[in-house]
């Protein structure tokens, strides 16, 4: 019989608390080789997320948001430490994952439609149900009558409209979003932020959401990550207990410019003079 090391040893006790968070990023670390010397971008993160949870990631640029998230998509692998998701170590991508980028993403030569069904046709699911599932997304993000359009005739609020829909449509067990609204206008974008509290809600996700923007952050998250550079880790988790009911008013509310002030302070406090992060 293989004798049990160490290492199997750990493994085992973070499967058992994978099964308490969804979850799980174990002393992540992330180094990157330049010439003959390596670049420590991320160290010694750890961070729970449990079920249902709206959770935000902010910090300065360069601090590790993106790759934190190319790693909890598997599109990316850390060099230190293991990620856990749903009681499973992150070894690839996979569908009980779903994307949603700044950029957009959505298939240039399928209608809205398609390019929500795209993933249930993979999953062979029956045409029926894939027909019931689509026509509750098109009008959760109230675009039934655009079903037939293609991206190039959306703005881009209704194309991120569609990538969330196509994210949700597959019922993933968590869905990362990298700034996807970073590139709107700031009506759509609170139009967007309502929206996806709305779905979130209804839908009971598990969200991780990256962010330059900590007014948006505040806005929709159960806890937010304040992310510290060079390299970069969690400085704070910031817990956000401004009520589920979230209006649009709720911004000019005490509480939230409080949470705002203190999260900009958290941020400001290192961002010394140093060019290279700008
Ligand atoms: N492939 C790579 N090779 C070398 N360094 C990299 C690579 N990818 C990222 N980095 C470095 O890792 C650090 C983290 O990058 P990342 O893009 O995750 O930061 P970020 O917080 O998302 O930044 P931003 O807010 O500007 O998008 C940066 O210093 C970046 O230069």
């Amino acid at each position: 019989m293989m004798q049990k090391t160490a290492a199997d040893d750990m493994e085992a006790a973070f499967a058992v608390n994978a099964a308490a968070n969804k979850i799980i990023l174990h002393n992540v670390g992330k180094s990157y080789k330049i010439g003959k010397g390596n670049f420590t971008a991320i160290a010694n993160v750890n961070i729970t997320i449990q079920d249902n949870d709206f959770a935000c990631i902010v910090g300065p640029s360069g601090c590790g948001k993106s790759t934190l998230l190319h790693m909890l998509a598997g599109l990316d692998f850390p060099t230190q430490g293991a990620i856990w998701i749903n009681n499973k170590k992150v070894t690839s991508p996979g569908a009980d994952r779903g994307m949603v980028f700044q950029t957009y993403t959505l298939f240039p030569w399928m209608t809205v439609e398609d390019n929500i069904q795209f993933g249930l046709k993979l999953k062979k699911m029956p045409i029926k149900q894939i027909e019931e599932i689509t026509d509750k997304y098109l009008e959760d993000i109230k675009l039934t009558k655009f079903r037939k359009s293609y991206p190039k005739e959306l703005s881009g609020g209704m194309k991120q409209r569609v990538a969330i829909a196509r994210a949700l449509a597959n019922q993933p067990e968590v869905i990362l979003m990298d700034e996807p609204f970073g590139a709107l206008d700031q009506y759509t974008k609170n139009r967007m932020q309502l929206l996806l509290r709305e779905l979130w809600q209804k839908e009971q996700s598990t969200i991780v959401f990256v962010t330059h923007d900590i007014d948006e952050a505040v806005f929709l998250a159960t806890k937010i990550f304040v992310m510290d550079a060079h390299p970069g880790k969690v400085k704070e988790v910031v817990n956000i207990g401004i009520g589920e009911n979230r209006t649009l008013e709720v911004k000019d509310t005490f509480e939230f410019i409080q949470l705002r002030k203190y999260i900009n302070e958290l941020l400001y406090d290192h961002q010394d003079d140093d060019e290279e992060n700008i």
